[in-house]
């Protein structure tokens, strides 16, 4: 279903999460495994980190939503992925896909194209680097931060929606989620945010945690990086530097209102 996309719409998505605390499986990296499970926590979600082959149909199951991060791969673990993503495919649970440092190794490129061939994404979340890559397009994969700056992978992200007609969210100082026929910006967060490793992978998390709730996965992208964006404006705030930063961020997430984004979030509509 496709509803408005406003502020009103986002502090219903956020009350949501924290009514229902939907189940989000992550199979994610060693890096943020415990930032993720933590930003979960605070905005009212329920994280359960699992990579057991032998297990992650079950989790799936049983889940709202599942995020998978491609940050720090195995063999085994990319086989999980595989079983865990076919699981979302029969249960018809929506997925998140972080595609962190593609580009970077054929190991990653690889591991996104088998994961496609199982089903794509419901939504996938990257910096401009890692959406161009995917599209085949000219991003220059710096590690894994992005190269590019988010305008610049709109047009991949037109192409990615035209094939798979997904949502796709580009993350950056200006973040642009795409969907058919449309794109919105979130103008917030803070520079901090790129000192502070994980970040992408958490919104890549909070957009687990908001298709666990909402079904229109373009207002589910939105805001996920909404509650990001404002909750990284409110954290600036307090913080003398990247420690303290984090340490805020995660009690911004917890302590967010619908007044906080009424004042603080600024969207923008335009077509695709
Ligand atoms: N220069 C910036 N100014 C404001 N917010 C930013 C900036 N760079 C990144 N962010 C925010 O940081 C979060 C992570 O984005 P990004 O750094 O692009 O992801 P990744 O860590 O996957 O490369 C997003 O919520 C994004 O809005
Ligand atoms: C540094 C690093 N190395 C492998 S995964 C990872 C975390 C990347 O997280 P993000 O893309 O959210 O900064
Ligand atoms: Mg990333």
């Amino acid at each position: 279903m496709t509803q408005e996309i406003n502020t009103q719409a986002v502090a219903d998505v956020l009350l949501a999460i924290r009514e229902k605390s939907p189940l989000v499986h992550n199979i994610t990296n060693y890096v943020v495994m415990n930032n993720t499970a933590n930003a979960l926590l605070a905005v009212g979600a329920s994280p359960i980190m699992a990579h057991a082959q032998e297990e992650v149909r079950e989790m799936v199951q049983i889940s709202s939503s599942l995020v998978i991060n491609i940050g720090t791969l195995s063999p085994a673990w990319i086989q999980a992925m595989e079983i865990a993503v076919d699981q979302a495919k029969k249960t018809k649970t929506p997925w998140v896909l972080d595609p962190v440092g593609y580009g970077a190794s054929a190991l990653r490129n690889q591991t996104v194209a088998d994961l496609y061939k199982v089903c794509p994404p419901t939504i996938l979340r990257g910096n401009a680097s890692e959406i161009m890559g995917i599209a085949a397009q000219a991003g220059a994969i710096k590690g894994v931060d992005s190269t590019a700056a988010s305008h610049e992978a709109l047009e991949a992200a037109r192409l990615l929606v035209n094939v798979w007609n997904n949502t796709i969210s580009i993350s950056g100082a200006v973040d642009q989620v795409a969907s058919a026929g449309r794109f919105t910006q979130i103008h917030n967060g803070s520079a901090l945010m790129t000192q502070v490793t994980g970040m992408g992978c958490t919104a890549t998390a909070i957009n687990g945690a908001c298709l666990g709730v909402c079904d229109d996965t373009h207002l589910a992208a939105v805001s996920a990086m909404a509650l990001m964006g404002v909750c990284g404006n409110m954290a600036a705030e307090k913080a003398q530097g990247p420690g303290s930063f984090q340490m805020y961020f995660l009690d911004a997430l917890y302590q967010i209102s619908p007044d906080d984004l009424e004042q603080r979030l600024k969207l923008e509509h335009h077509a695709l």
